[in-house]
């Protein structure tokens, strides 16, 4: 189910929750809300569409992948990077690392640990920080 998007910038500050098996039906709606807005948005935070758990989603080269509790265990090669945000307007400066290393769950709650670079790893950053309330 696509879900309305949150424009609240308070509730979008907050820390996301754990998530776990529970949130499946969360992670779906999160799914379908991306693909929703596939032109322009290649990530989203499970508070991006009002729920505040640790959720996120992102295009990974055409392949659109979940992550429950996302953690970046290591991060090399800091830059500059400009980006948009669908809960905000413009354009912002965000610093992001080249390569970084994410530990996750999938929705059967297996842990995951995996590198990303590039593009795919500049949206995962993002989306993690949403799920720190962190906006860009
Ligand atoms: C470079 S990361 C940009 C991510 C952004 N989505 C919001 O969380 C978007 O524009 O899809």
């Amino acid at each position: 189910m696509v879900r309305p998007l949150m424009t609240d910038t308070v509730f979008l500050a907050q820390k996301a929750l754990p998530a776990d098996a529970g949130d499946i039906a969360v992670a779906d709606d999160l799914l379908d809300t991306l693909k929703a807005h596939e032109d322009g948005c290649v990530g989203m935070a499970a508070n991006m569409i009002g729920v505040n758990k640790a959720i996120i989603v992102f295009d990974n080269d055409g392949t659109p992948c979940e992550m429950f509790n996302p953690v970046i265990v290591y991060r090399k090669g800091l830059y500059l990077a400009e980006e948009g945000c669908l809960s905000l307007q413009g354009q912002r400066r965000a610093r992001r690392h080249r390569t970084i290393k994410v530990q996750w769950q999938d929705r059967q709650m297996q842990t995951h640990v995996r590198n990303f670079t590039g593009w795919t790893a500049q949206i995962i950053q993002h989306e993690i920080d949403h799920c720190s309330g962190i906006l860009i």
